[in-house]
């Protein structure tokens, strides 16, 4: 009951508001139908008789009861009760299902959009199949697997009140040997019962997520395995995480059927004990009556507290799932507001701007050196910079601070003289940015271009001008389908060099007045890269072109090139100064045949 509570409490307050209102209103009206349900029940039980045998029948608060019409106008009463119950029973569960679906949606839209919002440090530390489980399973089984059952447990707990009510009226002693009796019973099973549910929980969570996650490594590195004969090794692993958590599943629903058998044995050790209560008290007769007010008591009794016992194991084994997308969301909307906390935002104007580095340096989370070490440059609007310098020298993490989403350690970054995290949420509209793997999703050209997995939201007159910028548009009119054909799942269906264009087309699409690419130029033949590299001379002077490229080709006419070494830049000026000051430059220069 502790670890459900513990589940429960911090699930309810990732709920929209007037939710808990909503589940408290429900478990009140579950209880009172279970009071219901006893009280018309157990009026036709006494009821019954007395119709059959012409005997009167004494009854609370109304006394003794003799007509047939008395007893005929009761039944009818108790009667319409019980349909009345089912009725209510299935309006109430058909608004409450409606709602868990839609506190679903919602646990799962702050799950998503805390991760979506947290900083991009914390999201290198996010492992993407875990998420994708978390969004999806996880949420699914926070609702399904605890908040639902746990709902339940209001109408179990009514039947067990109204129970143990109608048996303290009806025989005060024999009513408290059987509840301190089946409490007992009740103790027993969840003390050895539910550390071993959440205990299989935990197992069944931490292997299914490592099945998702080498299913999904294997799945992205596929050719590969393929050649390298690799596929009986992922099959083991997969074979042994999966033979983990299906152990760790089977544990759970067997756990969960435990409680309904021992209960049952328990039903026949309570009519020993009562009856012999009983005799103790009231001999052979007082016994005898002791024995059938636990049966009819019993047989309401137990299936309550299987329930009971099956709903705790149930939320049990899935408490680990709804604990991890509680934790997820506290801390990602913890660090969310720092940082909101800390940077009030302004806008940024509309005018071309200066970017300038001041002392940058940034250590990754874990990581004993610095990525970058006091890093000072200046890049003009309107300019073209390119950063160079040998693989790990710090280039994509300069790309990844001045876009914003790596914090300085220490220093700072000022965009038009203000903070950059003070204009971020401007800076961020003006970025266009083209990473060297361009990750295209299963829509059409025109939906990749934008981004937009809404068709409604794509700009043709804007695809069409980007694709031409990119060198892409003949490309992919003279396809069947044009703008509007279908990529394959990944972007499969196009060549590297292709896939790069796409990217840079999409980069350019919401018309950027800063161009970051980051060696998005790597895949393209010479003659696409030279025409390439044409169309984004000419944003110059309109655009602020950031470039990271190991060819130095589609460098050779930056206005600036900054040369770095070991998270430093050693050296920087054009081209031709930044050859003739360092001869490491100067030797790649040459084996390119650029000096
Ligand atoms: N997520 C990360 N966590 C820890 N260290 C990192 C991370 N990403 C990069 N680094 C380290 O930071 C340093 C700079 O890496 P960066 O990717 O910026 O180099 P680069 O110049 O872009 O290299 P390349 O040309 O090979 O892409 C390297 O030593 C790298 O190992």
């Amino acid at each position: 009951m502790n670890n459900l509570l513990a589940t429960l409490r911090p699930l309810l307050a990732t709920l929209p508001a007037g939710s808990r209102r909503f589940l408290i209103g429900y478990g009140i009206a579950t209880a009172c139908l279970s009071l219901l349900d006893i009280i018309s029940l157990g009026l036709i039980a006494v009821l019954l008789p007395s119709l059959v045998g012409g005997a009167s029948v004494e009854l609370p608060i109304i006394g003794s009861v003799a007509s047939q019409t008395q007893l005929l106008t009761l039944l009818g009463i108790a009667c319409a009760l019980v349909v009345a119950k089912g009725v209510f029973a299935v309006l109430i569960l058909r608004s409450a299902t409606a709602r868990f679906a839609k506190h679903e949606v919602a646990i799962g839209d702050r799950l998503l959009a805390s991760y979506l919002s947290s900083p991009w440090e914390k999201r290198l530390q996010t492992n993407s199949s875990e998420l994708v489980r978390a969004v999806d399973v996880g949420v699914g089984l926070s609702v399904a697997g605890v908040l639902i059952p746990a709902m339940t447990l209001f109408g179990e707990i009514g039947t067990l009140i109204a129970v143990g009510v109608v048996l303290a009226v009806a025989q005060p002693a024999i009513a408290v040997v059987s509840i301190v009796y089946l409490a007992l019973v009740a103790l027993l099973l969840a003390r050895v019962i539910s550390p071993l549910s959440v205990r299989m929980g935990q197992k069944n969570l931490k292997w299914s997520a490592k099945t998702v996650k080498i299913l999904t490594e294997a799945l992205a590195a596929l050719k590969e395995i393929t050649l390298a004969d690799r596929a009986a090794e992922v099959r083991a692993q997969v074979h042994e995480t999966r033979t983990h958590s299906s152990a760790a599943r089977a544990n759970s629903v067997f756990l969960a059927q435990v409680p309904r058998y021992v209960l049952e044995s328990a039903l026949i050790v309570g009519f020993i004990l009562v009856g012999g209560v009983g005799f103790a008290t009231g001999g052979t007769e007082g016994a005898v009556s002791a024995v059938g007010l636990f049966a009819v008591a019993g047989f309401r009794l137990v299936p309550s507290l299987t329930r009971l016992q099956a709903v705790q194991s149930q939320v049990n084994s899935n408490s680990a799932f709804a604990q991890q997308v509680v934790a997820d969301i506290r801390e990602s909307e913890q660090l969310l507001a720092e940082t909101s906390k800390e940077h009030p935002q302004h806008d940024l104007g509309t005018h071309h701007v200066d970017i300038v580095l001041h002392d940058v340096t940034f250590t990754y989370p874990g990581a004993g050196q610095p990525a970058l070490r006091g890093v000072s440059a200046t890049i003009p609007a309107g300019s073209h910079v390119a950063f160079v310098g040998s693989s790990g020298a710090g280039k994509s993490t300069i790309v990844d601070i001045l876009l914003g989403l790596l914090k300085p350690t220490s220093g700072h970054v000022e965009v038009d003289s203000e903070r950059m995290d003070r204009v971020m949420k401007s800076w961020r509209k003006r970025i266009g940015y083209v990473p060297q793997d361009v990750s295209l999703f299963d829509a059409s050209v025109g939906q990749n271009v934008a981004l937009s997995w809404d068709p409604d939201n794509v700009d043709h007159a804007k695809v069409e001008a980007a694709l031409r910028r990119a060198q892409m548009y003949d490309v992919i009119m003279n396809r069947e389908g044009g703008r509007d054909a279908l990529i394959a799942e990944r972007g499969l269906a196009l060549s590297g060099g292709q896939r790069q264009r796409l990217g840079i087309a999409r980069a350019l699409y919401n018309e950027p007045d800063v161009l970051v690419m980051d060696e998005a130029t790597s895949a393209l033949d010479t003659a696409t890269e030279s025409a390439v590299t044409t169309a984004i001379r000419e944003l110059h002077g309109q655009v602020t072109v950031i470039t990271v490229a190991h060819r130095l080709s589609t460098i050779r006419s930056a206005d600036i090139v900054f040369f770095m070494q070991d998270g430093r830049i050693v050296a920087q000026g054009t081209f031709d100064e930044v050859v003739a000051k360092v001869p490491d430059f100067a030797r790649q220069a040459q084996l390119a045949g650029l000096s």
